[in-house]
């Protein structure tokens, strides 16, 4: 069995990255650059106001002295002449600095009386100047390649002046659910012998917040007859297979057969994991298949920890990031661990991270409230209430 370090380094190493391609900037949103993203302006482009009040010169500023306001600046329309000594302009925040003033008087120290105007204080030491280039300069690298568009980068890429970047191709995905009990949501009341097919929904939104596109979601009952083609159909149109179910060892466990008639190199089957340790990868024809165990938290958890990380590295950006465990304060207590790593579902509270009463693999209810997951190593001692525990967002 191999431990979960090992096998996603394995999943990590075959993992294909997907060609590139030019995308507007307004679609950009959640993708992972192909490209390093360089300025193209300055940013200020130039001295701007960082409050709206006076600009003057520093040495022209005393309290109860009269300066000669000798017009206004405002964001986009600048003052046409430098200042002179003596002299002061309106400002506003953004506007450029004009030339001679070397600061910013916030108007809330500001006396106007007329074209003329005194300050009773605010000298400084503020000069409430944002230099030219201070942010970043025409030419800088803001965004390396393999990074992912968070919002927040998002503004640094609009804020370089580009409105097309090169991004990775979304990776297209195919989940393939397997079981003669399972049925779509909604029909399952129609007989006692039937169970809602749920796993898919969760893999689809999670491998949605990886940036993948769900191309299909395919149910074949435990039937090689009837899943071999659906591998067949994967395989052939998706970047990334999921299959759901039938991974473990009994009769009707045909996830793996129901690929026979492609060219397999399975990475690893079977992991030394709680819960989820049925899970295993391969690449079929090349195309990239992980097959979760079925039980709903078993498939959720291991969709966490392989899916997203495959889904990452097969868009250029750095998977292993994706599982990069955290210090957090567990409120609660846990007992010591055997022989598997334990992936603990727990929720965040204000105190810390709260263990799920119920750990059962096969659970659904408590992931709603489950969004972390405490990785417990083998054999790893009790912990008490307080202790600090590598957990990462689930
Ligand atoms: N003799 C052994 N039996 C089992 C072992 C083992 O090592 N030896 N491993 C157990 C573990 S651990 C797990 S996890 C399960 C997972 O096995 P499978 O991947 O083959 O899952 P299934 O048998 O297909 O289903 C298990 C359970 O989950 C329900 N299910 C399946 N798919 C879905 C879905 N898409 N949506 C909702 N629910 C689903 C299914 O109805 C079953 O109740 O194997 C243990 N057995
Ligand atoms: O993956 Mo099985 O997770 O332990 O029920």
């Amino acid at each position: 069995m191999f431990s979960y370090d090992d096998a996603l380094a394995l999943l990590l190493c075959s993992a294909p990255v997907l060609p590139a391609e030019t995308a507007a900037i307004e679609n950009a949103g959640g993708r992972y650059l192909a490209r390093p993203v360089t300025a193209a302006i300055d940013a200020p482009r130039a001295d701007v106001s960082a409050m709206d009040g006076y600009a003057l010169r520093l040495a022209d500023a005393q309290p109860g002295r009269w300066l000669t306001v000798a017009g206004e600046a405002a964001a986009g329309v600048p003052l046409s002449h430098g200042l002179a000594q003596g002299e002061a302009a309106r400002i506003f925040t953004g506007a450029h600095i004009p030339q001679g003033a070397d600061c910013v008087i916030m108007q809330e120290y500001a006396e106007r009386s007329g074209d003329r105007v005194q300050f009773s204080g605010g000298f400084g030491p503020a000069s409430h100047i944002r230099r030219k280039a201070g942010d970043f300069a025409k030419g800088d690298i803001l965004l390396e390649q393999g990074q992912r568009l968070t919002p927040r980068a998002m503004v640094a890429l609009a804020g370089a002046d580009l409105a097309e970047v090169g991004l990775v191709r979304q990776p297209g995905i195919v989940i393939i659910s397997t079981g003669n009990e399972l049925e779509q949501p909604g029909s399952a009341h129609l007989s006692p012998h039937l169970q809602p097919e749920s796993g898919s929904y969760g893999v689809a939104a999670l491998a949605n917040t990886c940036g993948a596109i769900l191309m299909d979601r395919m149910h074949g009952r435990d039937d090689l007859e009837i899943l071999a083609p659906l591998a067949r159909s994967g395989i052939d149109r998706a970047d990334c297979v999921v299959v759901i179910g039938g991974a473990s060892v009994g009769d009707h466990d045909l996830a793996r057969p129901m690929f026979g008639g492609a060219q397999m190199d399975e990475k690893f089957s079977s992991v030394a994991i709680r819960p989820g340790k049925p899970v295993w990868f391969g690449l079929a024809n090349g195309i990239p298949v992980l097959g979760l165990p079925g039980n709903p938290t078993s498939a959720m958890v291991t969709a966490r920890l392989f899916l997203a990380p495959l889904l990452a590295a097969m868009q250029g950006g750095d998977g292993a990031a994706t599982t990069r465990f955290l210090p957090q304060v567990l409120c609660g207590a846990l007992p010591a661990n055997g022989s598997r790593e334990t992936f603990v579902r727990a929720r965040s509270t204000e105190f810390g991270l709260v263990p799920a009463h119920n750990q059962e693999s096969g659970a659904q209810a408590p992931l709603t409230a489950s969004d972390w997951l405490i990785r417990r190593p083998i054999g790893a001692d009790a912990v008490a209430n307080g202790a600090i525990v590598p957990a990462i967002p689930f």
